[in-house]
């Protein structure tokens, strides 16, 4: 029977961009494992890894969040694209790096959160409440955490022989809210508790393709690519990318694999969106096989930067020097 689909095509926004989709299993499925092992993304249904928060909308969690101060991001339009403030400092010695962050971080109490967000009016700042669930939440909450299903996400963890859990990253976004292109370097499982939102990853092999900022910029890891208004000049083989597509609900998990791309971004006029990440190091590499995989090498792509920065300490003699070492004699 069709699954009654509680969102449209219309409230997705619009990319040129080449999209397959990515599967969706029942927990039960034992090829839910061989995704894993072999870091390709699926959306595990049915696993309650956050049942217990299902219950969370925005009264609830006024209610019980406690008293403490929440990271929220402020943003003059539906973007949020992630950058480390402490590059800004190190980049800064490079006169002719012209970063305007995009966002602002602010604290607030959560109650100032959702009033703001009730009183929200087109023309204001969009807000993005981004925090690392920690002890300052109320017993309630402490409660709904602990009845996570940890014994199914552990057990994965130790098949899979990840390193440890890091954070979980509690995500309340506005309705269109996006986050746009980027890896991280650890393994996450993206559990979805409210409202619905679209999620396009891409192969750590569409390295090429999708212009991440140097290593030693405040957007490392970030695509220099805009979705929605790709400059084709500069970064032609985007016209190469193709994505692959999963719409995650409440009760999805969409596993994320270790370097892969994601851009994600909550429907429009689909209400707020709720989400918690739980974020792994990668475990041991073990036993080096060559070929290399993709994200190996974009591993020894990072350290090569890093090591030529801190040589050459002026970012933009890097560019000279690899050209000098590569064209004619690489090529
Ligand atoms: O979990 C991750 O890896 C992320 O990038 C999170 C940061 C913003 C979140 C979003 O859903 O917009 C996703
Ligand atoms: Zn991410």
């Amino acid at each position: 029977m069709a699954e009654k689909r509680c969102w449209d095509q219309s409230q997705l926004r619009k990319y040129d961009i080449p999209l397959d989709e990515i599967p969706r299993l029942s927990v039960r499925d034992p090829r839910v494992d061989e995704f894993i092992a072999e870091n390709k993304p699926v959306v595990i249904t049915d696993t309650k890894l956050v049942a217990s928060a299902e219950r969370w909308d925005l009264d609830y969690l006024e209610q019980n969040m406690g008293n403490g101060d929440f990271s929220v991001f402020l943003s003059r339009n539906h973007k949020f694209k992630y950058f480390d403030d402490k590059k800004i400092a190190h980049a800064s010695g490079d006169s002719r790096l012209d970063f305007t962050p995009p966002t602002r971080r602010v604290d607030m109490k959560l109650p100032d959160f959702t009033r703001r967000l009730r009183q929200w009016r087109r023309g204001d700042e969009r807000m993005y409440l981004q925090q690392a669930l920690n002890n300052t939440v109320g017993p309630a909450i402490v409660q709904d955490f602990l009845n996570f299903r940890w014994d199914w996400i552990n057990s994965k963890q130790r098949t899979h022989s990840w390193g440890p859990l890091t954070s979980n990253l509690l995500l309340i976004a506005m309705e269109g809210n996006v986050t746009p292109c980027h890896y991280d370097e650890q393994q996450n499982f993206f559990a979805e508790v409210r409202g619905y939102k679209r999620c396009i990853l891409f192969p750590p092999e569409q390295f090429e393709c999708l212009y991440p900022h140097p290593v030693y910029h405040p957007h490392d890891r970030q695509s220099q690519v805009d979705f929605e208004r790709p400059d084709y000049a500069r970064f032609p083989k985007f016209r190469e990318a193709r994505g692959q597509e999963a719409i995650v609900g409440p009760g999805d998990v969409l596993y994320i694999p270790i370097y892969w791309w994601h851009h994600i971004e909550s429907l429009m006029r689909g209400g707020y969106t709720i989400s918690v990440n739980f974020w792994y190091k990668a475990g041991p590499t073990g036993q080096i096989v060559y070929p290399l995989k993709d994200h190996q090498k974009v591993a020894i792509m990072r350290n090569v930067e890093k090591m030529l920065v801190e040589a050459l300490q002026d970012p933009h003699e890097v560019g000279p020097l690899l050209r000098a070492l590569v064209l004619g004699r690489y090529t």
